[in-house]
């Protein structure tokens, strides 16, 4: 796969804040043919100062305080961890708590096992919030947020839970750490009695607000009631404001693209700016879910392994069950039947990256088109180790995304398998293929890469 883009400064859309790529200004080279760029942000990744205009934060505390003091009959609010413990019935802690909705409407808060995932309501991701006060929105990026609540608390549980895998949706706030007045976002499903039961859960949502100071700001219900009544739960109105990473566009868990026993198939990627599907040109493609503007970022992926012709397998046997099974989901263009396919996978998926071929597992599905005809381009940010995926001019919604492999027909076809017809080359004829493979199969495989298993 090519890399190095000939783009220079890109600016990105306000409206679709992303880093600025600093890009290399050589031609775009053959993935083939090593060379790496890499992208500087710049923007900061600050933290941003968080406030709650609604004044709803404190208000609740001292709701707290006085329904602590005078309550009788409130259940104990446990945390199970430090053994802090906050007496109040919670039902009443709402102070500008919105009508119980639907468990699972309008949804965008996401909660698996600790960890928080914020998405815009168009389905954009926002970042991860961790149940130790990180936050994240990009590989190696991160946000924090800040305290909403003036007050150290603690998730809590209502005393009728006696394990961790039902306490209620709640914030926490870490006292003495780095992580001091971090609002962390903390839920679980408590609609589910069985222990260990997949908790994944929507219990509230996000509504992307104006930004403030260049600042994405945010209101975020959330449920604080451990009582859900007839499904529905009570949602308490914060107000959080992110800073502006600019590192928005993500796979769909913010890291790396799922892996195969996530995704059930390539076609189940969709992050609000591209979708991997079945592609006219060739198996599958990636595709513009919506209309998009020149240099507006449409993807930033974490390599699933980065290997050369020595330590392939070695890299691939360091791979997890699921990863292997995503791997073997990438088409693998065998040059002679003798190739091993882990090999042609590696070689018709590779981006080249330091000194060797890096695959991911997204960026894989690019098709190619030639200089002119492509309208995507990429760039690697070695200190993240992520590929950047950018718009190179306008494309329509529906449209496919091409990116561009390299400049030789002869070479597209030796490596990858295929004869260009996107209309911007010379393509290659019938004869040169024949010859291509006659000396393909002479050759046998790539001895590089023979497996020494
Ligand atoms: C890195 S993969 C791209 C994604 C691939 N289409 C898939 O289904 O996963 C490279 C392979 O895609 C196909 N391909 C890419 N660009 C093509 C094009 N312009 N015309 C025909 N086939 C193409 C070739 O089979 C090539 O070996």
């Amino acid at each position: 796969m090519p890399l190095v883009s000939d783009c220079s400064l890109l600016t990105m859309q306000a409206k679709n804040p992303a880093p600025d790529l600093r890009r290399s200004t050589k031609e775009p080279a053959h993935m083939e043919a090593a060379g790496s760029s890499s992208i500087t942000s710049s923007s900061e990744t600050s933290v941003s100062e968080t406030s709650s205009s609604d004044g709803a934060g404190s208000l609740l505390w001292n709701d707290i305080d006085r329904l602590s003091s005078m309550s009788n009959n409130s259940r104990v609010l446990a945390k199970k961890k430090d053994r802090r413990t906050v007496r109040g019935p919670l039902a009443t802690l709402r102070t500008d708590t919105s009508e119980p909705r639907d468990v699972d409407s309008d949804a965008r808060f996401t909660d698996w096992d600790g960890e928080s995932y914020v998405y815009e309501p168009n389905g954009s991701f926002v970042g991860t919030m961790f149940d130790d006060g990180r936050s994240e929105i990009a590989p190696e990026d991160s946000i924090s947020v800040k305290n909403v609540h003036r007050r150290p608390y603690e998730a809590v549980s209502n005393g009728e839970c006696s394990d961790d895998e039902s306490v209620y949706l709640g914030e926490r706030v870490y006292k003495g750490t780095n992580y001091e007045d971090t609002l962390m976002l903390f839920a679980a499903d408590t609609s589910r009695k069985t222990k260990n039961e997949d908790r994944l859960t929507r219990l509230g949502y996000v509504e992307r607000l104006p930004d403030i100071d260049g600042k994405r700001h945010y209101r975020i219900e959330l449920a604080i009631d451990k009582l859900i009544e007839e499904d529905k739960v009570r949602t308490e109105l914060g107000t959080i404001t992110l800073s502006s990473s600019e590192l928005t566009m993500l796979n769909s868990d913010g890291l790396q693209p799922k892996l195969a026993s996530d995704l059930d198939s390539p076609e189940a990627f969709n992050n609000g700016f591209l979708e991997v599907k079945s592609s006219p040109v060739s198996g599958y493609g990636a595709f513009a879910v919506h209309d998009l503007e020149p240099c507006t970022t449409i993807l930033i992926e974490r390599e699933l392994f980065n290997a050369n012709a020595f330590d392939l397998y070695m890299k691939l046997d360091a791979l997890t069950e699921e990863q292997v099974k995503a791997y073997h989901t990438l088409y693998g263009h065998r040059r002679s039947p003798s190739e091993d396919i882990r090999a042609a996978i590696w070689r018709t998926n590779r981006f080249s990256v330091g000194r060797g071929g890096s695959v991911f597992l997204i960026a894989s599905r690019f098709n190619h088109a030639c200089k002119g005809r492509n309208n995507v381009d990429y760039s690697y940010d070695k200190a993240k180790k992520c590929m950047v995926f950018a718009t190179k001019e306008k494309v329509t919604a529906g449209s496919e995304l091409f990116i561009r492999y390299g400049s030789n027909p002869q070479h597209l076809f030796s490596t990858w398998g295929f004869r260009c017809s996107c209309g911007g080359c010379a393509g290659i004829s019938e004869e040169e293929c024949k010859a291509i493979m006659r000396s393909s199969l002479g050759q046998g495989q790539d001895d590089s890469l023979v497996s020494s298993y």
